[in-house]
């Protein structure tokens, strides 16, 4: 069954005039079509279904913000087609941008009144955007004596206030400190669980790990890859979608490892795999359990405290691994185990694993009752 799709980009294409010196007067003139132009997009084509986050990665000036503007309608393509589906919201970017003499609270008032909100509902609204924003006394204060952090609050305090159909995002994830950062991660996933749709531009793999399932590269205004946003990062981290750099030739796994690859929550977990050292070298392993939750990122359900020897004359290793009455709720989880060295700074260099960084996760299903012995021993006391 085919998904709604609440954004579409038809072969969209975006050119900006090279403005210089020797040309300005032209531009200003209205003699632009003289000016020699530049191409910031080129025949940009995809769809964002409804209720889902796609993310735009892309190295600086690959024509990212550029896409979301277009996508925003704040700026026109010159070729292609855009269209969105429901209301939206757009941060485009964090601080302030124009009306800078209003004070925080005019300010969230214009804003909110360009959006359609009535006179009572932005009432409501701005008390809700003081208290996220934590501007306290200096919402009243005019925005152009804000600090850079303080403004950014403003702004994604009052362009997330409402209950929009589509949020396009730019770069949100450096708003503020880490108190305001986790604050906006609970509201934006509040409103996903909502059902919103959005796109995510950013630098920040990570960000697009967790909110996304979907994610495009941009470079040098072509969209190179599009898919699954694991294979996105890879590709955007390393060029390809091999994955992580690892240092050849000291250790390696004989294969992969055998392991059951679904089993029932609370059963005892057992992994076995062979590494071979190939240069004299104390050698470690690694072990976790991971898992993506979509709009929370990966989490590691299962860890493996520190890296243990595996040995460091050269030969063949048997490594097993056992996490006794496996404490998994049911569900898809990847497991990772790597090989790697420790050096005098103890930084850590791979040498070789099975990770979905690389390509070669290793899936794992629990099976049975959601819950099921899983239930922490919590007391409640209500007075
Ligand atoms: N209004 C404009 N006028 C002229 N050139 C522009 C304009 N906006 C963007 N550009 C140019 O278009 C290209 C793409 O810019 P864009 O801001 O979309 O890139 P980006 O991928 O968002 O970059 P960054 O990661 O650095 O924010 C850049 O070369 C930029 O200089």
């Amino acid at each position: 069954m085919s998904r709604a799709v609440a954004i579409t980009c038809e072969g969209v294409s975006k050119s900006f005039a090279l403005i210089d010196r020797g040309n300005a007067w032209r531009i200003a003139l209205g003699f632009d079509a003289s000016v020699p132009r530049f191409s910031a997009l080129q025949n940009v084509t995809f769809d964002v279904p409804k209720g889902q986050f796609v993310g735009v990665l892309g190295r600086n000036g690959a024509g990212k913000s550029t896409l979301l503007r277009i996508v925003g309608g704040a700026y026109a393509p010159d070729m292609g087609r855009v269209s969105v589906v429901g209301a939206m919201s757009a941060l485009y970017e964090l601080g302030v941008v124009g009306s800078r003499e209003l004070t925080g609270r005019q300010y969230a008032d214009r804003l909110l009144a360009v959006h359609g909100f009535s006179a009572r509902e932005r009432a409501e609204m701005i008390a809700e955007i003081h208290d996220f924003s934590e501007l306290e006394d200096r919402f009243d204060d005019p925005v152009q004596t804000y600090s850079a952090g303080m403004g950014a609050r403003l702004y994604f305090s009052t362009a997330t206030a409402g209950q929009y159909d589509v949020y396009l995002l730019d770069e949100i994830l450096s708003v503020g400190d880490q108190h305001f950062q986790s604050k906006c991660w609970r509201r934006l996933r509040d409103r996903i669980s909502c059902g919103a749709t959005g796109i995510l531009v950013t630098h920040d793999w990570a960000a697009i790990l967790r909110l996304c399932e979907t994610a495009h590269i941009l470079d040098r205004g072509k969209a190179i890859f599009s898919g699954p946003a694991d294979r996105a990062v890879r590709r955007y981290l390393y060029g390809d979608e091999k994955g992580e750099e690892l240092l050849d030739g000291v250790a390696k796994f004989l294969g992969p490892p055998s392991y059951a690859s679904t089993m029932r929550q609370g059963e005892d977990f057992t992994m076995r795999a062979e590494a071979e050292i190939l240069q004299p070298s104390e050698v470690f392993a690694t072990f976790t359990i991971e898992r993506l939750q979509p709009g929370f990122g990966w989490e590691t359900s299962v860890m493996s405290r520190d890296p243990v020897l595996v040995g460091s004359a050269p030969g063949r290793y048997l490594v097993d691994i056992s996490v006794p009455s496996l404490p998994l709720e049911p569900g898809h989880y990847q497991c990772r185990l790597g090989l790697m060295l420790v050096d005098e700074t103890r930084r850590r260099v791979g040498l070789d694993g099975f990770s979905w960084l690389n390509g070669t996760g290793l899936a794992l299903e629990v099976v049975g009752q959601r819950q099921e012995g899983l239930m922490l021993p919590v007391r409640w006391t209500l007075h």
